[in-house]
């Protein structure tokens, strides 16, 4: 699992560093891995370091005094550097260390931009706020039309540091190399894809300094963490799911989500939704059962549409105290406060709703928006989307799903991992694993396909992964 962290988390695991005796040089050995991992670049693209045209883009806080020192490192090694004042006056001892090396400072970015081998986005850094002026977004563009490799210094300049926004003009890089941990627009879309390859450089920083970092998902903790059956488990050990989905109009959702259920590898699935979905369900899936009996999680709401009874179904669900999942249609008849073992699978606009809140919002900023949703609810939040973040009520931390290809943005996704969800409350994760490992498992999938396609088929894909996921088990 990677961890994460926001900017006020950041400084203060930096105050600490430096209260060591000897005070460690954060900045030089910031620098010295940034220049090593820019001189990799430019051997891999040009065969040496040695006469390489690097453009280094200076702000004026310590973000560029990493660009500047790491500057002068690769002057030292034969480059022709030359770093551009962006911002008003750079750090003056990164100057000095550059201009000492043999690096140059200019006015201008240079007319042929294409003739550089690279480019150091020393613009801002965590002191940064969203946002480029324009004629530094209109060089970042240029050099990115240009084909110029980018590399972000600590994080690419113009992105939220915090929220993985990108409310204006951003770089876009091609390697990011950051400074002592992850930062939350590392792994927060849009910011990650600013990012490109990302090398997190350790600066010796204490991450037990901060309880409630983000916990980024990795396949190896799926394998770690999926419930897989035993060789003694039964259908009760892998877990009986009830779905109560679907309706006349939207029969389809009670066909994907059962889909997500079985072949996540629910031990059964009892379909208790309308009898014209549940008809045509057993024609695709005999082994799914439609009398009502135990059964030890529960999915209802997708494709209800307006159900009239969808209120009392979900009193009905929260008095008998299983686990659940409740999906699309049945977040709008929640109870004034859900039971803390439900999980609730939104995306923007359905959160939005039930935060009465404009979309764009839940959009800027996704983490935020689940932390809220969970603490008003009371109930575990999934938030689907380009990133899939789970938070539970009263826990300040959020779990980021493994990230997958944007294909999975279509119809019928949100039914087939709501399935799954519930199939893994079933098996008896807890409804922040549930989420997180669900959601995971469908990108997984998905990036078995080079392009797109249909929710129920990528469905049957899950086998293939967690087959290959238990197998890296062992
Ligand atoms: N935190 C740490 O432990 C370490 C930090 N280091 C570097 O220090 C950086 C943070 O440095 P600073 O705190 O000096 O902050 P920055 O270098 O990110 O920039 C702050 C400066 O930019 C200006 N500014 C901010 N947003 C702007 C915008 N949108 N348009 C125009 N001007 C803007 C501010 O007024 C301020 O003068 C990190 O990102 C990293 O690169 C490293 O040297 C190593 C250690
Ligand atoms: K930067």
């Amino acid at each position: 699992m990677k961890l994460a962290y926001r900017v006020d988390q950041v400084r203060a695991m930096e105050e600490a560093a430096l209260a060591a005796d000897p005070v460690p040089e954060l900045m030089q050995s910031a620098a010295a891995a940034l220049a090593a991992a820019v001189s990799d670049l430019l051997r891999r693209r040009r065969g040496s370091v040695y006469g390489a045209r690097v453009l280094i883009m200076v702000g004026r806080g310590n973000n560029g005094g990493d660009a500047l020192y790491a500057g002068a490192r690769l002057a030292d090694r034969g480059a022709a550097v030359t770093a551009l004042a962006l911002l008003g006056e750079p750090h003056p001892a990164g100057l000095a260390a550059l201009l000492a090396a043999g690096g140059r400072l200019v006015d201008a970015a240079p007319e042929e931009l294409a003739a550089l081998d690279v480019a150091l986005d020393g613009v801002l850094g965590i002191g940064g706020r969203p946002g480029l002026p324009d004629d530094v977004a209109q060089l970042a563009a240029a050099l990115d039309g240009a084909g110029v490799p980018l590399v972000a210094v600590d994080l690419p300049s113009g992105v939220d540091a915090d929220t993985g926004a990108v409310p204006a003009s951003a770089v876009r890089a091609d390697l990011t190399v950051t400074f002592g941990v992850a930062k939350a627009c590392q792994v927060i879309e849009p910011a990650r894809s600013r990012c490109g390859e990302l090398r997190v450089v350790d600066l010796g920083f204490d991450p037990a300094l901060a309880t409630d970092a983000l916990r980024c998902l990795e396949p190896s903790d799926l394998a770690t963490g999926w419930p897989f059956p035993g060789r003694s488990s039964d259908k009760y050990a892998r877990g009986v799911v009830g779905i109560d989905t679907g309706s006349p109009d939207y029969p389809g959702a009670a066909l994907l989500g059962t889909y997500g259920a079985v072949h996540a590898g629910a031990g059964m699935v009892r379909f208790l939704g309308p009898d014209e979905a549940g008809d045509r369900l057993l024609s695709l899936l005999p082994n799914v059962v439609r009398a009502d009996g135990r059964v030890q999680a529960r999915l209802v709401g997708s494709g209800w549409g307006d159900r009239p009874d969808g209120a009392e179904v979900l009193a009905r669900v929260a008095d008998e105290g299983l686990p659940a999942v409740v999906d699309a249609d049945g977040l709008r008849f929640l109870p004034e406060r859900c039971p803390s073992h439900w999980l609730l699978t939104p995306h923007a606009g359905e959160l939005a709703r039930l935060l009465d809140r404009p979309r764009a919002e839940v959009e800027a900023d996704p983490l935020a928006a689940a932390h809220e949703g969970a603490d008003r609810t009371g109930a575990t939040v999934l938030l689907k989307g380009a990133t899939q973040v789970v938070v539970e009520p009263g826990n300040a931390s959020a779990t980021i799903a493994v990230p997958g290809p944007a294909w999975t943005a279509q119809a019928g996704s949100g039914d087939v991992l709501a399935g799954v969800c519930a199939a893994l409350l079933a098996a008896g994760l807890s409804t922040s694993d549930a989420g997180a490992y669900g959601a995971s498992l469908q990108a997984l999938a998905a990036a078995e396909f080079p392009g797109p396609v249909p929710p129920q088929q990528l469905a049957t894909r899950f086998p293939t992964v967690l087959g290959r996921l238990e197998a890296a088990r062992r």
